[in-house]
């Protein structure tokens, strides 16, 4: 039996830079301090050093069109001309104006915008929809059809990016977001129409996207495919089959790597097997069941790519598992690659940058680099023998027993309080409409009362106090002095303003998460582990190795600052157990579900200890809660149940009269409006102006219980939005909702926006709110 050599694959690599040296170029470019040129060159060096890098690290098998300026599906749109008419694009290749144009949008101050038009209106053009990339903290830019859809090649960056590579020497596998996944992602726009129904007019650009690389020397295209990991209808199906029976037929050929990842195919596994694809790269860190019926059911000519190694997260793997699963496939003479188990796009980059890490801990971590690293150990066994790196495999398996017994992980306090039973830690005293009464007679707020959603500008200058007090230069009071200023600074402005329930602002958080990983035990954080969110910004998620806790108050202090400077009621402000937990980098070794509710433990005593010191209001944010939603529905209600019921767990220590906020953005609440209901919240804010007020819908149908501040106004762009602008939606909200259950706010923390714009923005945001008022008054 002919053994096949086994290659080495990575299937995506992060594109921001060890040093984040692509935002540095976007920032710097997008503030005119620097030309496209110097941009460009940014990127192609980062590109150059990306390829070389995994080279040398043993991938035999490089991606190119991993790269992104911005956000990969914003590039197929570009690919594909699927550009929206708003952006004035005229045909030709996308230009880097009108590409920005779609991500950021383009100005509105009347002056000309990004692709040289002047909008008269003032209000420009804004940015196309941003949307949670499946269960990642990772942001694509949704595409937007209308029924009679035009597509024609807008750009020629895959092939452009195959051949600079190809000069380097180094051969690369473009990578493409499959047709059918890129059409599943998108909106429609106009009367609602199946996107499926455009497959025959997108196929002919991919096809000859395809030729083109086949052309120019290309033998293999990653086609990547993740909704084949989702519940797709028999249309998708058969959609899927129409689309690569014809990609695979483009002359002159070129070989296809079906990539699917985020999850197992289950149900869609026998549509997938009748493709004529010559490769199928499938998660086995995700769905390590499907090994053996992939296996068993694959073409014996089909190339099995194994995601064996875990792209979303950061531990070392079990090298010697590993083979132990893949030893005998290479034996049975299946052609095989390995590789990640997704794009390493939501892995940080380097671990050796840390060199702060506990030494203990920092031996149980990978990050991308290292997991090539891995990949390349893990070939070499195959192909070779164990024999061949058995000091690399000792190591791994040292690493993971390491790991798995190490004293530090355990806290027997924290297992023993979250293994408590008792379902009344997860229920408020009262039922909502008693809390309800309780609470106006304590708070006395007007109606429609306006608030802010938490964070207030991150300024340069707080950001590089925060770097220069982790680095000494100034010392703990001076810092502290800072935020304290900063913080009465924002206190005294939203009374000046008329806000009714202002928020201290944030300034003392370098990050919403990352902030709490750093007072919890069980936590490490770390320097420059960024991975992107989304364009230019990044997040360092904290990683949790080990059972959680709350040492000591985190926030107490702060909000009792801001507080003893105002009369008006200062809101408490947390990040949800849910979202920590989707927003960091946990522990593989016990269910999420045990490692929330540890985290709900540790943020409940937060709460109480908040409301002890005098906190009326305290809101909790689940951010990340809808994210987190498994993609198959099959799974919905159990992750449902636990993530409600920590949240619970989190905001039920508190008496009738505290009332319990919680946030929520970019969430689509159709499906899950339900949960939203039994998390019990006494207000929730969450993001629809985008939608224009059209997520309310599911709040209105349900008869949502609960208060609601749907957000006015698009905190991602720095247009600033006009009063009738912010009244117009308010109306669209009471007519959906009952006026009296209505607050007024953004839609989400404004940390991303420079002072002038929030300023502005929120003083006509208190006039609508003022104007909403009269208008009640009136009708009255
Ligand atoms: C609400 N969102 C969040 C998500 N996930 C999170 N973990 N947090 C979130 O808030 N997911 C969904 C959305 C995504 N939105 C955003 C919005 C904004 C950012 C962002 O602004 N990121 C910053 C980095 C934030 C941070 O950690 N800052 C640190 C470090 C600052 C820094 O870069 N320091 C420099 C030195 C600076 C100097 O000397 O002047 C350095 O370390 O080199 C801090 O403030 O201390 C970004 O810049 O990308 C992310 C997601
Ligand atoms: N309180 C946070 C929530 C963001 S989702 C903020 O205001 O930034
Ligand atoms: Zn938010």
């Amino acid at each position: 039996m002919t053994r096949h050599t086994v290659q080495v694959a990575t299937l995506g690599f992060p594109r921001i830079g060890p040093k984040r040296e692509l935002k540095t170029a976007l920032e710097a470019y997008w503030a005119g301090k620097t030309d496209a040129e110097a941009l460009l060159s940014a990127a192609a060096q980062l590109r150059s050093l990306t390829w070389a890098r995994q080279r040398d690290l043993g991938a035999d098998v490089v991606p190119s069109n991993d790269f992104s300026l911005y956000d990969h599906v914003l590039d197929l749109t570009a690919m594909v001309g699927a550009v929206p008419p708003a952006y004035g694009w005229r045909g030709d290749r996308v230009d880097l104006a009108t590409y920005f144009a779609m991500a950021r949008g383009s100005r509105g101050d009347g002056q000309a915008c990004a692709h040289g038009h002047a909008h008269a209106s003032g209000e420009g053009t804004p940015a196309m929809e941003m949307t949670k990339w499946f269960d990642t903290n990772y942001h694509y830019l949704a595409p937007e059809f209308t029924a009679d859809q035009v597509f024609r090649l807008g750009s020629t960056k895959a092939l452009d990016e195959y051949l600079e590579a190809r000069a380097l020497g180094i051969e690369t596998r473009p990578v493409l977001l499959g047709p059918v996944s890129y059409l599943l992602l998108g909106k429609t726009r106009g009367e609602p129409f199946d996107v499926l129904s455009l497959l025959p007019r997108l196929l002919p650009i991919y096809a000859e996207v395809l030729r083109s690389l086949a052309r120019a020397g290309a033998t293999w295209v990653q086609m990547d495919e993740p909704c084949l990991v989702t519940d797709l209808s028999d249309e998708a199906k058969a959609a899927y089959d129409h689309a690569y029976r014809v990609l695979t037929d483009v002359t002159p050929p070129i070989k296809l790597m079906l990539t699917t990842y985020f999850g197992g195919l289950g149900d869609n596994l026998e549509a997938v097997l009748r493709l004529p694809v010559h490769g199928l790269h499938i998660d086995l860190i995700r769905a390590p069941e499907q090994l053996a019926q992939v296996a068993s059911a694959a073409r014996v000519d089909q190339v099995l790519s194994l995601g064996v190694i875990d792209g979303r997260n950061v531990w070392k793997a079990d090298l010697n598992a590993v083979l132990d699963k893949v030893e005998p496939l290479v034996a049975a003479g299946r052609r095989v690659v390995i590789a990640p188990s997704s794009s390493l796009l939501h892995a940080p980059i380097d671990l050796e940058r840390e060199t702060g890490l506990d030494p203990e801990i920092k031996d149980w971590l990978a990050f991308a680099v290292q997991k090539v690293a891995e990949l390349a150990t893990l070939a070499r066994a195959l192909n070779e023998g164990r024999g061949a790196v058995k000091a690399a495999l000792d190591a791994s398996t040292a690493s993971v027993a390491s790991r798995r017994t190490s004293p530090r992980i355990n806290d027997p306090k924290v297992q023993a309080r979250a293994a408590d039973a008792d379902p009344a830690l997860a229920l408020r005293n009262s039922c909502f409409e008693i809390r309800r009464q309780v609470q106006r007679g304590r708070l006395n707020l007007p109606a429609y009362p306006t608030t802010t959603i938490g964070s207030f500008p991150q300024t340069a200058g707080i950001r590089k106090a925060r770097a220069d007090h982790g680095r000494g230069v100034i010392d703990d009071a001076a810092y502290a002095r800072l935020l304290r200023d900063e913080t009465a600074r924002a206190i005294k402005w939203q009374e000046a303003l008329g806000l009714d329930v202002l928020v201290h602002g944030e300034f003392e958080r370098n990050d919403m998460v990352q902030y709490f990983g750093e007072h919890l035990s069980g936590f490490v954080f770390t320097k420059a582990a960024w991975v992107q969110s989304y364009g230019s910004r990044c997040v360092r998620p904290p990683i949790l190795y080990g059972d959680v806790a709350r040492p000591r108050p985190m926030t107490v202090e702060w909000w009792r600052y801001a507080q003893g400077l105002t009369d008006r009621p200062v809101k408490g402000m947390l990040t949800g157990p849910v979202t920590i937990l989707n927003w960091s980098f946990v522990r593989d070794d016990q269910p999420r579900s045990t490692t929330c509710r540890q985290i709900a433990f540790a943020i409940r005593d937060e709460v109480v200890d908040l409301e002890t010191a005098g906190a009326a209001v305290i809101q909790i944010d689940e951010a990340a809660l809808r994210e987190g939603l498994p993609l198959r529905r099959a799974d919905w209600d159990d992750y449902l149940e636990w993530a409600v019921e920590s949240f619970r767990i989190t905001a039920s220590g508190v008496r009738d009269e505290t009332q319990i906020h919680t946030h929520m953005c970019y969430s689509e609440f159709n499906d899950i409006i339900q949960a939203i209901g039994a998390m019990d919240a006494d207000v929730i804010s969450i993001e629809t102006s985008r939608s224009r007020m059209e997520l309310l819908d599911a709040f209105s149908d349900y008869r949502y219980p609960a208060e609601i501040g749907p957000g006015v106004y698009d905190i991602h762009s720095p247009r600033v939005p006009t009063v009738e602008a912010m009244t117009a939606l308010l109306k669209a909200a009471a007519r959906k909702l009952p006026q009296d259950r209505l607050w007024v706010n953004p839609d989400c923390g404004l940390k991303t926006r420079a002072w002038p714009e929030t300023e502005a923005a929120l003083a006509n945001m208190v006039t609508a709110a003022r104007l909403m008022r009269a208008g009640e008054t009136a009708a009255a």
